[in-house]
């Protein structure tokens, strides 16, 4: 049994049976790589009973989700800003169930510790109670995710979430700026700016936690609301646009990077979104730097030219193909050994 502790492991290990696409990078697999310290439901609330803030980043694919496991975050968002950050659209409503669940099979192989929420997409939810359902189990079966995160607090997306807790399986809310509904919204803007709307959005929290939400996520509304709302709460928020008294912070994987600097992605970055890094334009001066040096001929030097022809078989074959009266070829391997290694042969 090892350090394997009975609740973590045997829900994911019987999913990675049943479905043979699923990802296997989360199954232990031998005494060379121990099993991480999985974040579990019952990690997310002892960090929030104590008071500790709750880390969650979005990420989308393996690398990113390496990334994020390696950074000690506590929860990944395989969020449905794919849409946008990844597949280029202009809104979240594009992406299909299909789209997300191959985004979480990817993100699943490469992040072993974080909880693990797949975002359930524009939809998927809203059609039905049993639509709800079977997306939600759809995420944890076929995408490898331990939760699902739906938007919304009207009495129906309550009814879902609802369901969807009753069906076993954990979902996180979210208020406030909720992106699949910029049809009726009329654009991504701040919510919660007058009393009334507050009062709403705090109504919609409790009737989330009411219905079994584990956490909310409160978007792009006012920090005292936030503040209101997370202290009316017994279930931590995570903040996002939402000001410093949430229990934790999400942002956009790509947005914290600093990786949307080109103007043609400037547009999609959001004011409240702090850049730690600048990768965006370490990408750019890496590829102009490759498509110099390969226009200049510098790249591949000797360094990166590894595959190597012992002298004497080169001269077997300089001689056999100058039997064979291919004088060009015999002539170019001279050429090159004499430029790589300044051998004559
Ligand atoms: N890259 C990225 N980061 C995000 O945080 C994010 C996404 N994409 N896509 C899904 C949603 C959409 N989000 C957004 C997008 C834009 C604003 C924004 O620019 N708001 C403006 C007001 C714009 C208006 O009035 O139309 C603001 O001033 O905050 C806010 C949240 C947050 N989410
Ligand atoms: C911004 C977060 C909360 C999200 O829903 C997403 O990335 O899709
Ligand atoms: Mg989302």
């Amino acid at each position: 049994m090892g350090h394997w502790s009975p609740s973590s492991a045997p829900i994911r290990r019987q999913l990675t049976c049943i479905a043979s696409q699923l990802p296997d990078a989360r199954v232990y697999s031998g005494p060379s790589s121990p099993p991480p310290k999985r974040v579990t439901l019952r990690t997310l609330k002892a960090k929030y009973t104590k008071g500790e803030p709750l880390t969650m980043v979005t990420a989308y694919d393996y690398p990113s989700a390496v990334h994020v496991d390696e950074a000690g975050i506590d929860i990944l968002l395989v969020g449905d800003s794919v849409a946008m950050v990844v597949h280029g659209h202009d809104t979240t409503l594009p992406i299909t169930m299909e789209e997300m669940l191959v985004h979480c099979r990817a993100v699943c192989r490469g992040a072993r510790r974080p909880f693990l929420v797949g975002d359930l997409p524009f939809g998927s939810y809203e059609t039905s109670v049993r639509d709800a359902v079977i997306s939600a189990t759809r995420m944890l079966k076929e995408g490898g995710m331990d939760a699902v995160k739906l938007e919304g607090g009207s009495p129906a997306r309550v009814e879902a979430a609802r369901a969807i807790v009753e069906t076993g399986v954990a979902v996180m809310g979210h208020v406030g700026l909720t992106p699949q509904s910029i049809s009726a919204l009329g654009g991504f803007r701040p919510q919660a700016q007058v009393a009334e709307e507050a009062l709403g959005v705090l109504a919609q929290a409790q009737a989330l936690q009411r219905a079994g939400c584990f956490a909310l996520v409160l978007e792009c509304v006012p920090g005292p609301i936030a503040a209101a709302i997370t202290a009316s709460l017994t279930i931590p928020t995570i903040g996002i646009g939402a000001g410093p008294a949430t229990s934790g912070q999400v942002l956009v994987y790509h947005d914290l990077l600093g990786m949307m600097s080109h103007p043609h992605h400037a547009k999609v970055t959001p004011k409240f979104c702090k850049q730690y890094a600048h990768v965006g334009q370490a990408i750019q001066a890496a590829l102009q730097a490759y498509r110099e040096e390969v226009v200049s001929r510098t790249f591949p030097s000797n360094a990166y030219s590894p595959y190597r022809i012992p002298a004497e078989e080169l001269d077997m074959l300089v001689d056999q193909l100058r039997g064979s009266g291919a004088q060009a070829a015999a002539d170019a391997i001279i050429a090159a050994e004499k430029s790589m290694h300044g051998a004559n042969l």
